[in-house]
């Protein structure tokens, strides 16, 4: 009989870069890598892949993959004055070994704590010191689920404020927008994120 896969198994990804691959009971598995603290994969119990990943991804870095979960940190898009989407997302994250608890226990065996700290190059563009957690979970259903946590570690105490997205990349085999170009949907899309209450 085959050996059951563990729930976790962090290993070598492409051109060896570290990844952790999670596994659910059911089938349902997902993949984040260490670059960028990344998921590049998410499957059901069938294996159908969820998120796009580019064809032309070359896993090189210093440039961010394109394609799955990217995490925009400190910066979304171009408000402000750090490059597109800020840092986070072309900095090899760490496992987190001991992450301080949650408010509520979950009950996912297949997750994934990471954590990025500010480097001193960082602090050069974006003056603070931080920590930001990201825990990864595959529920026992295959739902897929990011927490963030931003802790402001300035040791002067002074505040300091940040945009943040998850930017899903889904993968879709037919996109049709009757009514809408696509512009016109990605302007109305970030409108009512910036505006959750506009008509
Ligand atoms: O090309 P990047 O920096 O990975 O960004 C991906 C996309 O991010 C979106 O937020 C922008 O509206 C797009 O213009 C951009 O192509």
């Amino acid at each position: 009989m085959a050996a059951e896969k563990p729930y976790v198994e962090q290993c070598k990804g492409v051109n060896g870069l570290d990844k952790v691959i999670l596994r659910e009971v059911r089938g349902c598995s997902a993949e984040v890598y260490l670059y960028g603290g990344q998921v590049t994969s998410w499957k059901n119990e069938y294996g159908e892949e969820l998120l796009f990943l580019s064809s032309k991804e070359t896993f090189r870095p210093p440039k961010p993959i394109r394609g799955g979960i990217p995490i925009c940190f400190p910066q979304f898009r171009n408000l402000g004055t750090l490059e597109q989407h800020g840092f986070a997302r072309n900095q090899f994250w760490s496992v987190d070994p001991d992450p301080p608890p949650f408010p509520t226990s979950t009950s996912s065996r297949a997750f994934v704590d990471l954590i990025l700290r500010h480097s001193e190059d960082d602090v050069k563009i974006w003056p603070h010191r931080y920590e930001f957690r990201l825990r990864v979970a595959l529920g026992p259903g295959g739902d897929l689920m990011l927490t963030s946590r931003i802790r402001n570690t300035n040791t002067d105490g002074k505040p300091f404020t940040f945009t943040f997205t998850y930017h899903t990349y889904f993968a879709v085999s037919d996109i049709r927008f009757p009514y809408l170009s696509y512009n016109s949907l990605v302007r109305k899309i970030c409108l009512e994120s910036m505006h959750p209450d506009m008509p």
